[in-house]
């Protein structure tokens, strides 16, 4: 099969609201966090004023135990809030984080087959790994924080104004003027961490298709080009992390010569109004107090802020994948005619047209295939394989219909359809780490499954006996441990185990020796006394027991019959017989 890759599409609604609509479910404890960020700051907030009594009471010669003890006892407070607030912030962004993960994985094993397989698994990968945790420490340390240090920049800008106004206008001008200045660093910062986040992902997709080819890899002795081109990702992923660091650093340092500023301004202006008897000593000394205050939540609102911004970098590739197409739903499905095991089921295909974006590949196929093996034969890219997937309903047909026991497929609900057919796809590749969980992976009712006769069908029987492990030997997730042609039984043994009414086999006995090849298709043979078997091949050796061969060329049914009927009758059969499989579509121009 051949597959395009076009990047994941971009989803319409607008980050911010996506990332609001992440935070469903716990925004009252969110309105709980905020109260508690705040209180905390407001025991700061008192500080600087219990400071001023501290003086007053001085100047005024009399005890300062009370406010001394006041100002202790506020601190404390305020620390004890501080570590529960982050504690708690923490735990709510992995609590948000955990529900994104499972939607996300969710979102990808429910979408379509054709859009899943046009995406890179490596950068599906990414956005679940590395986005997701850009988006947790965006979520506890922004949301909240964003939200509770401009309130207390506010709060303490008020009470500024009630120390002494002219002051206060000086500390907002100066403020304004920072804000505007900090704008254009987030700007620059969520760029380029959109682009750093893309890099990563792009390295990933880069290693993960290296390491399924790579014994290609090594073979072909291309280890330093795919280190030069992964390594060209990884490079510029370092690039927009510096860039977006750059960012950040200008932005914070901003916000710390900010206060500085209003600090030393603050102080000289002071200074000349305490001297002119405009001001009093303890008020300048809150003032200043309050400058000083002012840094922590201006720093934390300038690091939220920033997290925030890429956090939304992060949220714009995580909804690219939250959006991504279910399978359509089948609403007006009836009920099952018969359950999986039930029996006979034929799939029909009438003047069915279909094509991978607008290419036409089956073009007005019109074949039966009932109880018995149908073999579908044809050069490369014929389409047997696209056969197949629509029989699955991986993607529905653009002419014509599909039948199953006469009810088209669109109007099955696909899980009770898919529930009635076992496939094998090209690659068999298995799932589960041992060979028993292999073998039962998706059966339907695994403890009474007959797995030891499902082994003897497939020949695999004698070399699991002689595993020291037996049935529990692990086999890795790709079952990379065992040969090809033993993956591809056991994946023949896990569609047999499913007991299903339609077997549809892709190249199953592709990697087989003759006499495996032999006992593998009389189990199939077997099968076909009673079910559907459809099996897609290159090797006609098959088709030789067949009860039905389909030759397709270009997309079309060039002719139907026994195998030997169309030795005998077709030429491009012939040719395909004889060499043991199809060179390309030419074939099936070149041959009347
Ligand atoms: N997902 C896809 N997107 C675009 N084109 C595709 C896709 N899958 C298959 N095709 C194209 O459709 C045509 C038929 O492919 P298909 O895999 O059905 O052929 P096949 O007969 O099974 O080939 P083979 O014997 O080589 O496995 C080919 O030209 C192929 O390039």
């Amino acid at each position: 099969m051949s597959a395009d890759r076009p990047a994941i599409s971009t989803s319409g609604r607008g980050p911010v609201r996506s990332l609001w609509g992440y935070t469903r479910g716990i925004r009252v404890v969110l309105v709980g966090l905020l109260a508690l960020d705040l209180a905390a700051n407001a025991a700061a907030l008192i500080q600087p004023l219990a400071a001023r009594w501290v003086l007053d009471q001085l100047e005024a010669h009399r005890s300062v135990l009370g406010p001394a003890l006041m100002l202790a006892g506020v601190a404390a407070v305020g620390l004890v809030l501080v570590g529960l607030s982050t504690f708690l912030l923490e735990r709510t962004g992995q609590h948000v984080v955990r529900g994104v993960r499972r939607g996300l994985v969710g979102r990808v094993l429910h979408a379509e087959v054709g859009v899943v397989e046009r995406g890179a698994v490596g950068d599906f990968l990414s956005r679940l790994g590395s986005d997701t945790t850009l988006l947790e420490e965006d979520i506890a340390g922004s949301l909240v924080h964003a939200a509770a240090s401009p309130l207390t920049v506010v709060a303490a800008l008020v009470l500024m104004a009630t120390v002494d106004q002219p002051m206060f206008l000086l500390v907002v001008g100066m403020l304004t003027v920072t804000t505007v200045a900090e704008r254009w660093s987030f700007r620059w910062l969520s760029r380029a961490t959109e682009d750093a986040q893309a890099r990563v992902a792009g390295m990933l997709s880069g290693l993960q298709r290296a390491l399924i080819a790579f014994r290609t890899v090594k073979a072909s002795g291309t280890e330093d080009l795919e280190d030069r081109l992964i390594g060209q990702e990884a490079d510029s992923a370092y690039r927009a992390g510096v860039r977006a660091a750059r960012a950040r650093a200008i932005l914070e340092v901003v916000a710390m010569i900010a206060v500085d500023v209003t600090f030393l301004v603050v102080l000289a202006v002071g200074a000349a109004r305490v001297a002119s008897g405009d001001l009093g000593l303890p008020d300048l000394v809150a003032f200043l107090l309050y400058v000083i205050f002012l840094r922590d939540p201006i720093e934390t609102t300038t690091v939220a802020a920033a997290a925030l911004s890429a956090g939304l970098a992060a949220v714009k590739r995580i909804e690219e994948v939250r959006t991504l197409p279910p399978e359509p739903v089948t609403t007006h499905a009836g009920p099952p005619r018969a359950s999986a095991g039930g029996g006979p089921a034929d799939v029909r295909f009438e003047g069915v047209w279909f094509g991978y974006r607008g290419v036409p590949v089956l073009r007005d196929v019109t074949v039966g295939m009932g109880v018995g093996l149908t073999v579908l034969a044809g050069p490369s890219g014929s389409g047997k394989t696209t056969i197949l997937s629509l029989i699955e309903r991986f993607a529905d047909v653009e002419r014509g219909r599909i039948t199953l026991e006469g009810r088209d497929l669109r109007d099955l609900d696909r899980a009770e359809l898919r529930h009635r057919l076992a496939y094998v796809q090209q690659e068999a590749p298995l799932l589960g780490d041992t060979i028993r969980a292999a073998a039962l992976y998706g059966v339907p009712d695994p403890e009474h499954a007959d797995l030891g006769g499902a082994l003897r069908a497939v020949a695999l029987d004698d070399w699991v006996a002689r595993l020291p492990d037996g049935l529990d030997t692990v086999v890795g997730e790709r079952g990379v441990a065992i040969s090809g042609g033993q993956r591809q039984r056991l994946a023949v043994a896990r569609a047999l185990l499913r007991g299903a009414d339609v077997l549809l086999l892709d190249e199953a006995t592709s990697q087989l020796d003759a006499v495996s090849e032999r006992t593998l298709l009389d189990s199939v043979a077997h099968q076909a006394r009673t079910r559907t078997v459809i099996a897609a091949t290159h090797r006609l050796s098959v088709a030789a027991t067949a009860d039905q061969v389909v030759l397709l060329a270009n997309g079309r049914v060039r002719s139907i019959g026994l195998h030997d009927e169309l030795i005998r009758g077709d030429r491009l059969y012939r040719e395909l017989a004889s060499v043991g499989g199809g060179t390309g579509q030419e074939a099936g121009r070149d041959i009347p």
